[in-house]
């Protein structure tokens, strides 16, 4: 292929130690590289306007000739801390929830749990881009990416959304893998997957690069987030995408 490969990653903190790998790695002069989020992601790798994203798994069934192609992604065993539903009253009082527009994965995961786990029905509204501010009085709201990490003191009520998908099934949660629409050279692939192994050795520099005051990185790269797609994250994906065939969750 003399094209250069077009691959769309996500634009939060939680991929900085993939991209540290990729930007330093020799592959980079093969490919295009953009970030957005993830929503968007998953619009363009089914539209085919680029060949490889961190896509939202939620929305793999979506794109056609979906594949996962790489072993890391953005995965949690437990506690994630950037993927929760926030409210001002306990879950069992809120009346609605406010899905965030950027999400594909976590919203599904928030009504799996609602239904399954916590048994409650409550309706949906769609989200404004400002719905973060529009959180209030028993109307909740998922919030995902570095805009949720901002968010955890802010709230009485936090509901980590991979924290209850482990007490509900016993099993981590994969929010977003690569995924490509085509087939791809497997030297590329080959490259791409070295890469991002490369970048997940240099954590404490992607600390360095990113400073923040909102949350400890060091901890969210090194405890809350998994990157490496092992056996027992891709049973937890499969588990997932079996939940999904339930035409109610959208
Ligand atoms: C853990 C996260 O995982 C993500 C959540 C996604 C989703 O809900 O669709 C998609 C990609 C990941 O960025 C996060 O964004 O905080």
């Amino acid at each position: 292929m003399n094209r250069k490969i077009k691959v769309s990653a996500v634009s939060y903190l939680n991929t900085k130690p993939l991209l540290y790998g990729i930007e330093r790695h020799s592959i980079i002069n093969d490919i295009d590289l953009q970030l957005e989020y993830p929503a968007l992601i998953a619009q363009h790798l089914r539209e085919d306007t680029v060949d490889i994203g961190l896509v939202p798994v939620a929305a793999i069934p979506s794109i056609p000739n979906a594949r996962i192609v790489s072993d890391y992604g953005i995965a949690a065993d437990g506690k994630v801390a950037s993927v929760c539903i926030y409210s001002r009253v306990p879950i069992e009082e809120i009346d609605s929830i406010y899905l965030d527009y950027q999400s594909r994965t976590s919203v599904r995961l928030a009504q799996v749990l609602l239904k399954h786990y916590w048994k409650i029905a409550v309706p949906i509204i769609q989200a404004p881009e400002n719905y973060i501010e529009l959180i209030k009085g028993k109307t909740a709201g998922v919030i995902i990416g570095d805009r949720a990490l901002q968010q955890n003191s802010h709230f009485e009520y936090v509901y980590d959304l991979a924290e209850y998908w482990k007490t509900f099934t016993g099993l981590p949660f994969v929010f977003a893998a690569w995924v490509a629409n085509k087939d791809l050279p497997e030297d590329f692939i080959s490259k791409f997957n070295e890469a991002n192994k490369n970048g997940l050795a240099h954590i404490d520099e992607v600390v360095a690069e990113n400073r923040i005051d909102y949350y400890d990185l060091q901890v969210y790269y090194r405890e809350n987030i998994q990157y490496d797609l092992n056996e027992e994250n891709r049973k937890g994906l499969e588990l997932f995408l079996e939940y999904l065939k339930d035409p109610t969750i959208v």
